[in-house]
């Protein structure tokens, strides 16, 4: 069970350290998905996601989650941290004040024998000549300030026992998607004084919006905020999936994140146009992970794209591509709709 041994009250204390708290929960076999009040929290045995927004100090987890670990007899192998550019930059506290401050704040604490580290800036592709191992068309209109990719990764030597075919057909599709269509994103909005609880209204509005029919076949832990503001989980076998609306006008934005197959289109192709058909944004990243080479990566990268295509007049389309050292491939594009 490793990680899932982990008690309420522990959970509680990671939490407390970032300042978030659980809403709703599920669980199965293989994991558990946690609603937060600023996101989400999944918890394999082995495995540990923590996704977060606004001016929670993330980062701060890694301390009590290392000692809790370390109280378990398991021993840390990787540890990679991704986001998007802050919205509100200045508003952050430590150690989130620059991407330097974070990076350092994680070396000083990481056991030394995660020794394969990098910590890279993934500028949005349309505003940047091509890198060696990407291609780039240009656009006239640059994404907004919310498009750059941030990824640190530290990772001990890989042994050859887990590099096994299955973990490296999987990827982890990170969307986030700014200035939604007004007029879907009302649909995040609940009645005024409706009495009713944010577990019952969630469960509507992933019906209403279509969000239900992205994997029908998942179990969906799903909450409202009042008066607005959405979150919702996913469980499917091993995968999870999440999804974060903030839909108020002038910072409207929606995140999606999920697991899948490279094998499979459903995961990816169609994860995605069902994503975008929901939201309809002005503004897409798409960043990939994966444990494929660079090769393999640009593919990956091409059919993003490729599925975006009959989606509308996306603009600004390209990909960068990072490899990280014991720590697989990174692709990340940005796309800005031309009727915005
Ligand atoms: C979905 S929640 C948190 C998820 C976060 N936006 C993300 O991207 O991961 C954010 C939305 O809920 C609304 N909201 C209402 N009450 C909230 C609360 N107590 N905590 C966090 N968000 C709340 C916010 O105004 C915003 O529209």
């Amino acid at each position: 069970m490793g990680l899932r041994r982990l008690d309420f009250s522990e959970l509680k204390q990671v939490l407390d350290a970032v300042q978030c708290s659980v809403v709703s929960a599920i669980g199965n076999a293989h994991f558990d998905a946690y609603v937060l009040s600023e996101s989400s929290l999944f918890v394999y045995p082995k495995k540990m996601i923590i996704k977060t927004c606004g001016t929670t100090q993330l980062l701060k987890s890694v301390p009590c989650l290392l000692s809790h670990a370390d109280d378990l007899g398991l021993a840390v192998t990787r540890c990679r941290y991704t986001r998007g550019s802050f919205i509100f930059p200045k508003a952050q506290p430590f150690p989130h004040t620059s991407f330097r401050e974070e990076v350092m704040y994680l070396e000083d604490i990481l056991p030394a024998h995660l020794c394969f580290r990098k910590a890279c800036i993934m500028p949005p592709t349309c505003c940047t000549s091509s890198s060696s191992s990407s291609s780039s068309s240009s656009s006239s209109k640059p994404p907004g300030h919310s498009h750059s990719w941030h990824v640190y990764s530290a990772s001990h030597a890989p042994e050859e026992s887990e590099e096994s075919s299955s973990s490296s057909s999987l990827f982890t599709v990170e969307i986030c998607m700014t200035e939604l269509d007004r007029g879907l994103a009302r649909g995040f909005f609940r009645r005024r004084g409706d009495g009713r609880s944010g577990d019952a209204v969630g469960s509507e509005m992933t019906a209403a919006t279509g969000i239900g029919r992205i994997d029908k076949d998942a179990i969906v832990c799903d909450y409202a905020f009042d008066p607005c503001g959405y979150s919702m989980n996913t469980v499917h076998g091993a995968r999870y999936s999440t999804i974060h609306v903030t839909p108020e006008e002038g910072y409207s934005y929606a995140s999606f994140e999920c697991v899948g197959s490279l094998h499979n289109r459903k995961d990816l192709e169609q994860s995605l146009q069902r994503v975008v058909s929901i939201f309809r944004p002005a503004t897409i990243s798409v960043a990939v992970s994966t444990d494929v080479d660079g090769d393999a990566a640009d593919r990956v990268a091409a059919r993003v794209a490729a599925a975006l295509k009959p989606m509308g007049p996306w603009t600004g389309n390209g990909a960068r591509v990072e490899d990280f050292p014991a720590g697989g491939t990174v692709t990340f594009q940005t796309f800005t709709h031309r009727r915005k």
